[in-house]
């Protein structure tokens, strides 16, 4: 019998919640960023009766102790299993191997195309589920680099309870991605083309959160990795990957391409869980804010450069905060002090032991276009396997940190085919649609740009709401 899970947020001054409120409210009150109050261990024993369950068992059982006292473990089970029922591969999550000791676990096998689909397919049905409970309906708010948009309006298109408003930065997602947000024709879906960065978009959906009356009169929601039922739902592919490998009786390692930190992040709460994780590898873009912070406890923000990973255009990654909050042992207020400063100056460095604390699990690979590019081509003339961009990032940096005896797992986070030109420049090879979205360039579109002005866009969710109520 496991007891009821409550939360709490980074900055220590937002109301301690169970799993459905913090589902529903996305961002605390704060601003900070909701995490359990404990962690939930598995002893070895609990982890080795996982190995060999389907994907949607063990994904329910290890994600049962986040929601204990808010989803009824059979509810769960439910969930999962319908949320990974259209999954175009019986393994949901394969792993393959690429080269001696360096595997690649495949997490772009749903919907639409990229690892976000794992926690939005469960996410929309978990919406759906509380909020008919409690009679309600919710506002999403999200901002994209170009995958977390699709997933979500695939996840939550046509659902009555939930309308949802997505925000990415006009001209610089792949022309793939963007359609498949904008194709969908759904009432419930409003796609805005911000003028900015994908930075621009986050901030404006934090600052739709900051103001309360707003964020009450349109009841507010979340999908971005800031809620914390996206990284719950990201934690089991991990562990099923340990387990294939070896766990809890032999250490792993991942190699996560990086933008928003949220699916390194699932990896870290797998190893708080108890999952025996060596190392964990975090991949870059020229964005390479994380593996500067990493290398040189230097994140300082320079602008946000586009590249052939447009997914990972991120300069500043959320999810640090949650890990920065248990590096600084969970003290609150040095955790929203660290956060203000930060985005005031535009600069953290942070007291040499809590920098050597993350250095002695993380690692920062940052790669540019030309060193993306020829990791494709390498991956494709020696392994035969077919990497997109992100992807690419991250096998580079597995790589770099392969230790002998212990398997390095890179997550392979979307399908090549979302990013025909950067395949082309690599391999001379546009990689196909599948059959489902083969018409998606003659079907029409639906989106509107606006300025990233937060009075323009809290107008147009408005009218979001308005045309749905
Ligand atoms: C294909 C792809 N790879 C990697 C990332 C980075 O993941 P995260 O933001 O969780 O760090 C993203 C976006 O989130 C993505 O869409
Ligand atoms: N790369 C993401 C950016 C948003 O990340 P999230 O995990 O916080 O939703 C995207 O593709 O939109």
């Amino acid at each position: 019998m496991i007891g009821p899970m409550r939360y709490i947020s980074t900055r220590g001054q937002a109301p301690v919640r169970d799993f459905s409120s913090v589902l529903l409210a996305g961002l605390a009150e704060d601003g900070g960023l909701y995490l359990p109050e404990s962690w939930p261990e598995f002893s070895p024993q609990q982890w080795r009766d996982l190995r060999g369950l389907p994907y949607p068992e063990l994904a329910a059982r290890v994600m049962a102790p986040f929601t204990a006292g808010s989803i009824a473990p059979d509810v769960l089970a439910g969930l999962c299993r319908d949320a990974y029922a259209h999954f175009d591969h019986a393994a949901i999550v394969p792993l393959t191997q690429v080269e001696d000791g360096l595997f690649v676990q495949e997490l772009f096998h749903g919907p639409t195309l990229a690892f976000k689909d794992m926690a939005m397919q469960l996410l929309g049905r978990l919406f759906d589920h509380v909020l008919t409970q409690r009679g309600e309906h919710v506002t999403i708010v999200g901002a994209t680099s170009g995958d977390t948009g699709s997933a979500a309006i695939e996840a939550c298109r046509g659902r009555e309870r939930l309308r949802v408003v997505i925000l990415h930065p006009e001209g610089r997602t792949s022309d793939v991605q963007r359609r498949q947000m904008t194709t969908v024709l759904e009432p419930n879906v409003t796609n805005l083309a911000v003028q900015g960065t994908f930075d621009d978009c986050q901030d404006m959906v934090k600052a739709m959160f900051a103001d309360a009356a707003f964020r009450t009169d349109m009841h507010l929601s979340a999908v971005n990795s800031i809620n914390w039922a996206r990284i719950a739902a990201q934690v089991p592919y991990y562990v099923y990957s340990a387990l294939a490998l070896g766990a809890p009786d032999r250490e792993v390692a991942f190699a996560v391409p990086t933008g928003n930190f949220g699916n390194v992040l699932a990896a870290w709460v797998a190893r708080q869980m108890g999952l025996p994780v060596r190392a964990l590898c975090v991949g870059s873009n020229r964005n390479d804010i994380l593996s500067r912070f990493l290398n040189e406890n230097d994140m300082s923000i320079h602008g946000v450069v586009p590249s052939l990973s447009p997914s990972m255009d991120i300069q500043v990654s959320s999810n640090f905060e949650r890990l920065l909050f248990e590096l600084l042992d969970r003290d609150a207020e040095a955790c929203a002090r660290t956060m203000t400063e930060f985005r005031k100056t535009g600069r953290m460095h942070v007291p040499t032991p809590v920098w050597d604390k993350a250095n002695a699990l993380f690692h920062g690979v940052a790669l540019d276009d030309d060193a993306t590019v020829a990791e494709i081509r390498r991956l494709h003339a020696e392994s035969q396997y077919m990497a997109d961009p992100h992807t690419a990032i991250g096998i580079a940096a597995g790589r770099a940190f392969r230790e002998s005896g212990i398997p390095m797992v890179a997550m392979a986070t979307a399908h090549p085919a979302k990013f025909p030109d950067a395949m082309e420049k690599a391999i001379g090879i546009r990689p196909a649609l599948p059959e489902a979205l083969a018409d998606l360039f003659d079907r029409p579109e639906r989106y509107e740009v606006v300025a990233a002005d937060l009075a323009a866009i809290e107008d147009r969710v408005r009218a979001a709401v308005l045309k749905n109520s």
